[in-house]
């Protein structure tokens, strides 16, 4: 059993996953690097993977500091290529002893109208949100989950009305979503659940930093229609996570958790404005975990 303190003051209780061993893919900074402190600070142990080695290594050991628990582990991977992938969960296994959470939280994109985009970019996108979590599902399954269970919670991001400007990453996510589902079905007779995340507008270090100042100010403009009246933190994403993966959500497969400050109700045809409020503040951690997110 692992050992940990919940610095990160989640809400749960801190030994709900304390004889449960969980890989985060991307989780190196924010929203993933949130869920494995959250992971973490409630007694799993934690693989985090993504491509930049120095980085992964420097935050295995800041989850490490922040949360007492000693089995974080960093393993470079880049989960669009299968070599990487077969070796992230091999190497896993060895650390942990067995993988019972997986989050395909590793993703991304960029702006781009479809005009200008180029078949590598589309491609590229196509490969880090719907071909990349798929090998991770698929080499968890052969290798581990088969044979014992587990829980599995993919993060997507809105795709519903479609995502003009993002294409790829609407297209993929879609799929991601009518994979869960697929994976809810063909997986529960052995013993595992699929369900998915779909963040809203969660603004924070290395998001500004990817989309740059210019492209994040634009989003001002959204926020003032969103009914919560405010971008979201990783910290919210992540409870999300943890409620998916543990037994509170045993019922629930196939499903997914919008957590989007309501931002996804916005219809274009719609006559109200939300008065302008600050009721429903953000859930936040404390500062000095906050700052390493
Ligand atoms: C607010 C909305 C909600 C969502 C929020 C979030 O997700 S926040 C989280 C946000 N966080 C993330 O998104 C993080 C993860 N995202 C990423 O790492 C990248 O966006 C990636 C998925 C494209 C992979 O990148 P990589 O460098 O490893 O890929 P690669 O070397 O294989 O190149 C493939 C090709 O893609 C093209 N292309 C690439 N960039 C641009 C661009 N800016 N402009 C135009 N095109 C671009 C280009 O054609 C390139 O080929 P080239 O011309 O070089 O021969
Ligand atoms: N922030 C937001 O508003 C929203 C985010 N999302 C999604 O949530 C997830 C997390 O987002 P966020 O924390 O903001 O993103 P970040 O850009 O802050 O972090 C992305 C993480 O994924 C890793 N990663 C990216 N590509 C790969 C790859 N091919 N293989 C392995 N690791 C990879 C990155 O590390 P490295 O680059 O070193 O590999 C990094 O650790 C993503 O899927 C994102 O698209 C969805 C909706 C909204």
């Amino acid at each position: 059993m692992s050992k940990s303190v919940n610095l990160a003051s989640s809400v749960f209780r801190t030994d709900i996953f304390s004889n449960k061993c969980s890989i985060v893919t991307g989780g190196s900074k924010g929203i993933g690097k949130a869920i494995a402190i959250e992971l973490a600070s409630l007694g799993s142990k934690v693989v985090i993977a993504s491509r930049n080695s120095k980085e992964i290594q420097e935050s295995a050991e800041s989850i490490k500091s922040i949360t007492g628990n000693e089995h974080i582990y960093g393993i470079e991977c880049d989960i669009r290529k299968e070599e990487s992938v077969k070796n992230l969960v091999k190497s896993s296994i060895d650390k942990l002893g067995g993988i019972n959470f997986l989050v395909n939280n590793a993703g991304g994109q960029f702006p781009c109208p479809v005009e200008n985009m180029t078949i590598k970019g589309w491609k590229a996108v196509i490969e880090n949100n719907l071909h990349g979590p798929f090998i991770m599902c698929k080499e968890v399954f052969d290798s581990y989950m088969k044979e014992n269970g587990g829980s599995i919670v993919n993060i997507l991001a809105e795709f519903k009305r479609g995502f003009p400007l993002m294409a790829h990453t609407g297209a993929a996510r879609s799929g991601m979503d009518n994979l869960t589902k697929t994976l809810s079905m063909e997986w529960a007779s052995y013993g595992i659940r699929v369900n998915a995340v779909i963040p809203g507008t969660i603004v924070h270090k290395s998001m500004i930093k990817h989309y740059g100042e210019k492209f994040t100010s634009v989003l001002d403009i959204l926020r003032k229609k969103i009914p919560v009246q405010r971008y979201g933190t990783c910290e919210e994403v992540s409870g999300a996570v943890c409620f998916l993966l543990s037994d509170a959500a045993s019922f629930m497969t196939g499903g997914s958790i919008i957590v989007d400050g309501g931002q996804t109700l916005i219809t274009p045809t719609s006559l109200f404005n939300v008065p302008e409020h600050s009721k429903l503040p953000a859930f936040q951690w404390l500062n000095n975990v906050k700052s390493k997110i």
